[in-house]
């Protein structure tokens, strides 16, 4: 028996890494009557056929966490990564990616990077976000900034690593571990329909213990999993905070009257940015529920 953990399945076979390097392996049917189906990310023993080295799962270890989209086990920190520029930060995806990750208990750490195209801009958003409570490193492959901090975010975690075409999610990863020999440039001069598309989810190994996930994000961003408008205002951090402060307790700090959350904006201490995207996301969830 081996103990190892799975990076990659296609069609029936799951890869997985142990000891003694990536055993290509078939799950046995006792899962399917559980209704329990191996995930990429999950922790699990197989049995070696000597003949043909090939494995056989017969285990899967209990799963920490288990995410939906994509489907992956035992994530523990999610990486949102945003460029200050080219492309410009989009705060609503930005926001829409932290209220994903916090919807599924996720460790969050917000990932500013091209600092070197506007520092001010990333030193300000920094400033925004870790007010609201999240928190933000700030990098710049281009003049090695951060990469230190984003390795120790790394390290001893199964991590999804998200966010939009074009920020450099591959250049950093490449710098974080240079055998990744990620494909980056720009869209044009990549797969024309974009490698994500192509793809397999995959873990990528930093080290035994600590893998990335490179996604563009949680999926297509859709957020229909999300069941009713009045569960939006726990997954803001700072609005989850203040919000037991207003007058009613089902307050949605929209249209309310003594809004704790809406003196908060205009005192400043809640930014209007966030609390114009948090508006937008209950109506955008209206609008799910509605058709
Ligand atoms: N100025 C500057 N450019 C950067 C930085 N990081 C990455 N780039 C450039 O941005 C472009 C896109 O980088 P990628 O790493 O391919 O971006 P990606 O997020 O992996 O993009 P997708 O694969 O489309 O999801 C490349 O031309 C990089 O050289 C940075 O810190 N500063
Ligand atoms: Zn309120």
């Amino acid at each position: 028996m081996l103990e190892g953990i799975i990076i990659k399945g296609i069609g029936g076979f799951y890869y997985v890494k142990t000891t003694k390097g990536i055993i290509e392996s078939r799950a046995r049917g006792l899962f399917r009557e559980d209704n329990l189906k191996p995930l990429v990310g999950d922790k699990v023993k197989i049995r070696i056929n000597e003949e043909d080295n090939s494995g056989y799962i017969v285990e899967i270890h209990e799963r920490k966490t288990q995410l939906l989209r994509p489907p992956v086990a035992n994530v523990t920190n999610a990486i949102i990564i945003m460029s200050v520029k080219s492309p410009n930060i989009n705060t609503w995806l930005l926001d829409k990616f932290l209220l994903m990750a916090e919807y599924e208990g996720l460790q969050t750490l917000i990932c500013l990077n091209k600092c070197d195209l506007d520092n001010k801009k990333a030193m300000d958003l920094k400033n925004i976000y870790e007010k609201a409570g999240y928190d933000v490193i700030i990098t710049s492959a281009k003049s090695h900034m951060g990469i230190d901090k984003l390795k120790e975010a790394l390290f001893n975690n199964i991590t999804v690593f998200a966010g939009p075409s074009g920020v450099g999610k591959s250049t950093l990863l490449n710098m974080v571990s240079p055998k990744f020999k990620l494909e980056t440039g720009d869209i044009s001069s990549k797969n024309k329909r974009g490698r994500h598309t192509t793809r397999h989810v995959e873990l990528l190994e930093i080290d035994k213990n600590s893998f990335v996930l490179d996604t563009p994000g949680f999926s297509s961003l859709n957020l229909d999993f999300i069941e009713d408008e009045r569960q939006v205002r726990h997954y803001f951090k700072e609005i989850n905070k203040y919000g037991d402060e207003c007058n009613f307790l089902s307050c949605l700090h929209d249209k309310e009257p003594n809004c704790s959350i809406k003196d908060y904006v205009n005192k400043g201490i809640i930014s209007q940015e966030r609390y114009k995207n948090y508006l937008l996301l209950l109506d955008e969830i209206r609008n799910i529920r509605r058709y």
